[in-house]
């Protein structure tokens, strides 16, 4: 396989972006796409994406994670693949695409790209946290010292454990004040704590208001330990609606793959 990629990250949570319009790229050799994201033997992502044609919106979103398989909607790679369609002229200072979760709006203003994601009507309460679906599974749990938890052997443990081979991400929370919440996440599919995730602070977020730690209406600032992101939504009837996932998406560095 070869191709050109492109590299970005979203407050760190990182990825390889291939243009794809042309149906050049071998969707399923999953152990190829595993082998471009290992940080030793390849270029190194927490995923790949692919940007294709779409006949009536600007764009459609393949998500990859970096096991190699496709997966459910990424944030953090929505915000960076808009990104680069803007670099690309694809749009100017808006887009609105289809992902594996349905049509997503978004806007850029210099490095901050704004991505709104699909309403959330159901979190349930379980495994001592919430679990809902912000268009990846996330099950948010609250801490005193975030800094203190062993993400990788918990996160694993439950991902596994509770949500069995599907599996499901896992995000390890601290208040810090009412509207300002530290979030660290382990990423199913990765399989390892990543320096951020999209749709992870976005469950945070909601998961936050549902339990009486925030108010609608307002910004929601997330730490992550790769930047801060901000989530905005209204809470309306049982339904959270107006949701946007708000920070910065940088381009990194392009090459060429030969393998
Ligand atoms: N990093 C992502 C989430 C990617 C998908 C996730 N690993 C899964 O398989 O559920 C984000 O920014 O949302």
């Amino acid at each position: 396989m070869s191709f050109t990629f492109y590299k970005y990250q979203g407050t760190g949570n990182d990825f390889i972006i291939v243009d794809n319009r042309l149906q050049h790229f071998p969707k399923d050799d999953h152990q190829g796409i595993a082998r471009i994201c290992d940080r030793r033997f390849g270029v190194g992502a927490d995923g790949l994406i692919l940007l294709e044609d779409h006949p009536n919106l600007d764009f459609r979103m393949v998500y990859y994670n970096s096991d190699g398989h496709l997966s459910s909607m990424c944030g953090n790679g929505g915000r960076c693949l808009v990104s680069f369609a803007r670099h690309m002229g694809l749009i100017r200072d808006e887009a609105s695409f289809e992902a594996i979760d349905g049509v997503h709006m978004a806007s850029v203003e210099e490095r901050i790209v704004r991505l709104k994601m699909n309403d959330v009507s159901q979190l349930r309460e379980e495994y001592g946290g919430v679990f809902l679906d912000t268009g990846s599974p996330h099950l948010v749990l609250l801490k005193d010292e975030v800094e203190q938890v062993d993400v990788q052997s918990e996160g694993r443990q439950l991902r596994n454990e509770c949500y069995g081979t599907e599996g499901a991400n896992i995000n390890f929370v601290q208040p810090q004040s009412a509207n300002e919440f530290r979030v660290r996440t382990y990423e199913r599919g990765v399989e390892g704590e990543t320096l951020s995730c999209g749709t992870g602070v976005t469950a945070v977020a909601l998961a936050m208001h549902h339990q009486g730690k925030t108010e609608e209406a307002e910004t929601v600032s997330i730490v992550t330990p790769g930047g801060d992101l901000a989530v905005q939504f209204q809470f309306d009837n049982g339904i959270y609606r107006d949701i946007w996932l708000i920070g910065p998406a940088q381009f990194v560095f392009k090459g060429d793959w030969h393998a």
